[in-house]
C-alpha cells in the first residue's frame, strides 16, 4: 500500500468515525490545557472528561474508550493516579496516550514518565525536546514547556522510543512526524501562530485520544489526528488576528471540516518501511 497516497482519505474517514462513534476520552491533563483539551475533543465529535482523583480513576477507565496522561502541571498526588489508570488501561487493552510536557526540565518529571512510559502508552505526543529527552538520547535544550529543537533533529530519538515501546510516537513542530519505528509519516499542516496559543499541544493530544479510540492502527490514528488538528489551525490562523481569536476560530474549524476541505488540505509524506 502506498501509505502517503491514502492518508488524507484516511484522515477523513476516521474523522467521520469519530463523529458517529463519540467516543468517551478520559484525560488526566494540566490545569492550562483542561478547557482547551475538552473544548477541542468536543470539536471533534468526541466526548471529553477531565477525571484524575485517584479514587476513581481506575474505575472510569472501565467505561472510557480512550485514556489521555499529561504531566504538564505534575503533582505528586497526581501521579499515582497516572500510574493507576495507565496500568488499568493497559490491563484492559485500552488505547492510552501520554503527553510528557517539559520533561527534559526537572528530574521529577523524568523519573515520573519514566515510570509511565514502563506502562507502555499506545501513542507518545510531545515537541521535539520532549521527546528527544524522553528518549534518553541526546541532551535536550529544554525551555520549560516550549520545544528549542526541530522535529529533524527529534527524528531519530523518535524512532528509537517508538521501537523501545513497541508504540507510536509524534512530534510535532513546524513539520511533525509520526513513526511507529517502521513506518514513518511528514505532516506539513499548522501555523507558527499555533505555538503563540498555550495549550494546543495538549489540545491535540486529548484528540489523539480520541482518533485512537476509534482506530486500532495507532500510526493511523496519530496521523489523522494530528493531520486533522494542523489543517484546522492553518484554516483557521488565515482567519484569525491574534492568538486569542487563533483559539476561538480553530474549535470552529475543527468542528466544521468537512470532506473536501480535508481531502485538498491534508499534506502528508510518508518514508517506506526502513530495516
Ligand atoms: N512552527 C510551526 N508551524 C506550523 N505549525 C506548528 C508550528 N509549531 C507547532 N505547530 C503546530 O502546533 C500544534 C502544537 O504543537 P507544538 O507547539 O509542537 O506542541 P507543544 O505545544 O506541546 O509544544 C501542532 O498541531 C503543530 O503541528
Ligand atoms: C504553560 C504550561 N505550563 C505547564 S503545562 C503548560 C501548558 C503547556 O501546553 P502545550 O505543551 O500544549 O504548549
Ligand atoms: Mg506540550
Amino acid at each position: 500500500m502506498n501509505l502517503a497516497d491514502n492518508l488524507a482519505e484516511e484522515s477523513w474517514e476516521l474523522l467521520q468515525r469519530v463523529r458517529e462513534r463519540a467516543p468517551l476520552v478520559q484525560n488526566i491533563t494540566n490545569f492550562v490545557a483542561m478547557d482547551a483539551a475538552a473544548n477541542a475533543v468536543l470539536a471533534v465529535g468526541a466526548s471529553p472528561a477531565m477525571v484524575h482523583a485517584v479514587e476513581e480513576v481506575a474505575e472510569f477507565v472501565t467505561v472510557a474508550d480512550a485514556l489521555t496522561i499529561n504531566i504538564g502541571t505534575l503533582s505528586s498526588a497526581w501521579v499515582e493516579s497516572m500510574r493507576v489508570a495507565a496500568r488499568t488501561a493497559a490491563r484492559l487493552g485500552k488505547p492510552w496516550v501520554l503527553d510528557p510536557v517539559g520533561v527534559g526540565a526537572t528530574a521529577f518529571r523524568r523519573k515520573t514518565a519514566t515510570e509511565l512510559l514502563d506502562l507502555r502508552p499506545t501513542i507518545v505526543r510531545g515537541n521535539a525536546s520532549e521527546i528527544i529527552a524522553l528518549a534518553g538520547l541526546a541532551q535536550a535544550r529544554q525551555k520549560g514547556v516550549d520545544s528549542t529543537q526541530t522535529t529533524a533533529e527529534a527524528e531519530a530519538s523518535a524512532m528509537l522510543l517508538a521501537r523501545t515501546l513497541g508504540g507510536t510516537v509524534v512530534v510535532t513542530g513546524a513539520v511533525d512526524l509520526v513513526t511507529d519505528g517502521t513506518r514513518t509519516v511528514r505532516i506539513a499542516n499548522g501555523d507558527p501562530l499555533m505555538t503563540r496559543v498555550t495549550a494546543l499541544g495538549c489540545a491535540l493530544t486529548a484528540v489523539t485520544g480520541a482518533f485512537a479510540a476509534v482506530e486500532k492502527d495507532a500510526l493511523l490514528a496519530a496521523t489523522a489526528a494530528t493531520a486533522v488538528f494542523g489543517l484546522a489551525g492553518e484554516t483557521a490562523a488565515k482567519a484569525a488576528r491574534g492568538p486569542g481569536s487563533l483559539r476561538a476560530a480553530l474549535m470552529d474549524t475543527l468542528h466544521g471540516l468537512d470532506a473536501a476541505v480535508v481531502r485538498a488540505g491534508v499534506r502528508v509524506e510518508a518514508s517506506s518501511p526502513s530495516t
